[in-house]
């Protein structure tokens, strides 16, 4: 489905938006309440990757499907290690097939797992014997995926000893592999993280409890976006939000301050409001630990005409698409002077937007929903529009809501 997004008039904005759970915190909850049947999960996430994460944990069949989803894929395979008496091939999409799984499966081999390649070594498709693992201890890279670091960490205190990890060399995401810790021991189980070592006890059951999670962060960048370029007066209220987050992506409540965006907290959600015009200096930030924005803000540069120079970005070319050269050829497209490297970007200050370009998605629902909202500026066209639904089910009618015209193709 390819749509056109315009805006009859660009007013003042003033709406209210529930967005659904955090697909990190719902993927990895998951994972614990199969491993603990005394969790119930609340505010679960209706995402296609919490959908496929479901389906894969509730599946005997051999083939499991994944989709496009890299939590699934990087979570499943330590489940499916330790699983006894299953054996699995676990896949997913062309891109998925193409994502690296090499870093975790050398460590589930060393701790003596049963996995092979059906395909291309490193990669997805790969089948799981799973088997009963007696070792206690495993050294891992850091640098490529926090993912492969959570997987092991969730079901580390399922393993007769519990795990220690060391973790080898630069440590990217520490945000999710601080979410992973953070809702293990809201469940009772106890952890430390200590320099590059993280430890995990072992435990057999938890108390019965209900596990809230808190909604998508990440998504809420839209939001920040949208309001970023919309008149001063301005507000959005997101729902359901709290101070306290455990995700990384709560950083854009510092980080959109520099475009007038304030950001303030009440019970269980957050109102955005534009207060002032947006700061001129060059935006300059290391997103290491919150890769999932990247496109947003890197859109919302360009649509605010505000030079930015981000790094940290060396995870974006293993993500749903090289993310690097995919803001490189869209933005460029709409007018813009940018450069990127294998972990940097680099936006000049523009002097326009070119009207109804056709946005390309690439399989990737970031691509799609950071590009929206420049329909607030200009007429834009987004091609295979409906991959938002990998985290974001109702993105296109939210944007109808807040008065973003959507017209099908
Ligand atoms: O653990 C998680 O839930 C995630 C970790 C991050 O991946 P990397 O650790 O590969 O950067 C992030 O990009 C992804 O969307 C979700
Ligand atoms: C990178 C992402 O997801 P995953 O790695 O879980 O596919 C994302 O949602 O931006």
């Amino acid at each position: 489905m390819d749509i056109l997004l315009n805006v009859l008039k660009n007013s003042k904005i003033n709406e209210e938006i529930t967005i659904s759970g955090s697909k990190s915190e719902s993927n990895r909850l998951l994972i614990l309440q199969n491993l603990f049947p005394e969790i119930t999960i609340n505010n679960l996430s209706d995402s296609d990757d919490s959908v496929h994460m479901q389906h894969a944990l509730s599946t005997d069949k051999e083939i499991v499907d994944i989709g496009h989803a890299g939590t699934a894929m990087r979570f499943l395979t330590s489940y499916f290690a330790v699983k006894e008496n299953r054996e699995v091939v676990l896949t997913g999409s062309e891109r998925m097939q193409n994502r690296p799984i090499e870093i975790l499966v050398n460590a589930l081999k060393d701790l003596g797992a049963d996995i092979s390649y059906e395909d291309k070594v490193g990669y997805p498709p790969i089948r799981i014997k799973g088997k009963k693992i007696i070792k206690d201890k495993v050294a891992i890279n850091g640098n490529v995926s926090s993912q492969y670091i959570s997987s092991l960490l969730l079901i580390a205190s399922k393993l007769e000893k519990g795990l220690e990890i060391e973790l080898v060399g630069k440590i990217t995401s520490i945000p999710y592999i601080k979410m992973t810790l953070t809702l293990l021991n809201q469940i009772g189980i106890e952890t430390s993280f200590e320099g590059n070592l993280i430890k995990v006890l072992p435990k057999t059951t938890v108390d019965k409890q209900t596990v809230v999670v808190e909604s998508d962060w990440s998504s809420a960048s839209y939001f920040y976006s949208i309001v970023a370029s919309s008149q001063i007066g301005s507000s959005i209220q997101l729902s359901a939000y709290k101070q306290e987050s455990l995700q990384g992506d709560s950083c854009l409540a510092e980080i959109y301050k520099h475009f007038g965006v304030a950001t303030s907290f009440s019970d269980n959600s957050i109102t955005l409001s534009k207060e002032k015009v947006s700061s001129k200096e060059v935006l300059e930030i290391d997103l290491k630990n919150a890769p999932d924005i990247a496109q947003t803000i890197a859109v919302t540069c360009f649509s605010e005409n505000i030079a930015c120079n981000l790094t940290g970005l060396h995870t974006l070319k293993i993500k749903e698409t090289d993310r690097l050269e995919a803001l490189k050829e869209e933005l460029t497209n709409l007018g813009a002077s940018i450069s990127v490297t294998n972990e940097t970007l680099h936006l000049e200050e523009r002097s326009s937007i070119k009207e109804n370009i056709a946005i390309k998605t690439y399989n990737d629902h970031r691509m799609a929903m950071a590009f929206a909202p420049l329909a607030l500026k200009v007429p834009i066209k987004i091609l295979d529009a409906e991959v938002v639904t990998k985290s974001y089910q109702k993105f296109w009618k939210d944007m109808q809501q807040i008065g973003i015209k959507v017209e099908e193709l």
